[in-house]
């Protein structure tokens, strides 16, 4: 995928970012895939990425409604569906991965004085088996809002979740034309720019490109962001 950056975005202006948190920073994506995988099969259906394209980024619940919905299994509720994936995904979750560069951008960012969250639709206890390894980490966020916040009425692509998280920064509300967003989603993409904010989108490689619009910026992985692109501290070496 050629890394592309779109033109009308407010480059420079950049003072603070948030980070999504599943397929972004933590390699936990593949878990959900490989749970609904193993469910579809269930019901003898196929899993595919434009069934997953509607589904990540959201609540739990609502993503579980649109997968009742897209599959057409009526002899599961959303409900059924979340227990269950849901053992599954406590044994998968412990063993989360950090996706690439994301350490670095992170501690970067941290080290500038740039402040920095979390924006993710994960509800509290998954976070806290996904996070497991990696506290240290995620002790750089100045805050971390959950998808089961009660301030966030509406999972991405509402904007609640964005605009939430700008309320919460020293000095808050941000102003979202100082916001950069990093996200895989396509709705989390949607509600970064429903929210006014800025978005640099590292999609999975097999989302098709459909999927990508919107964003101000497409990446491969993290690890080809570069600060000076945003008018952020600059990197002092490069990725290795
Ligand atoms: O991508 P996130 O971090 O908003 O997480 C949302 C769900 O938990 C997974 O799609
Ligand atoms: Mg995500």
């Amino acid at each position: 995928m050629a890394n592309s950056t779109s033109s009308g975005s407010t480059k420079g202006s950049i003072t603070h970012v948030i980070f999504d948190m599943d397929g972004l920073i933590l390699d936990t994506e593949k878990f959900y895939t490989e749970v609904q995988e193993i469910i579809l099969a269930r019901y003898n259906k196929t899993f595919d990425w434009s069934l997953k394209a509607k589904m990540m980024g959201k609540k739990a619940i609502e993503s579980a409604r649109i997968f009742i919905e897209e599959t057409g299994i009526d002899s599961l509720t959303p409900e059924e569906f979340l227990v269950q994936r849901e053992d599954m995904l406590q044994s998968l979750f412990p063993t989360s991965e950090l996706m690439p560069g994301a350490s670095r951008l992170i501690r970067h960012l941290h080290a500038k004085g740039i402040p920095i969250c979390v924006a993710t639709g994960s509800h509290k206890r998954h976070f806290e088996l996904k996070t497991q390894r990696h506290g240290e980490l995620f002790s750089l966020m100045h805050h971390i809002v959950l998808g089961d916040d009660p301030e966030v009425k509406q999972g991405k692509p509402s904007p609640d979740i964005f605009l939430t998280a700008a309320k919460r920064f020293e000095g808050g509300p941000i102003d979202p034309q100082n916001i950069l967003v990093f996200e895989d989603a396509p709705l989390g993409v949607c509600a970064a720019k429903s929210a006014g904010m800025s978005a640099v989108m590292v999609p999975d490689p097999r989302l098709d490109s459909s999927h990508h619009g919107g964003a101000d910026q497409i990446l491969s992985s993290l690890l080809d962001f570069n600060p000076s692109d945003w008018g952020l501290p600059p990197f002092e070496k490069a990725a290795s």
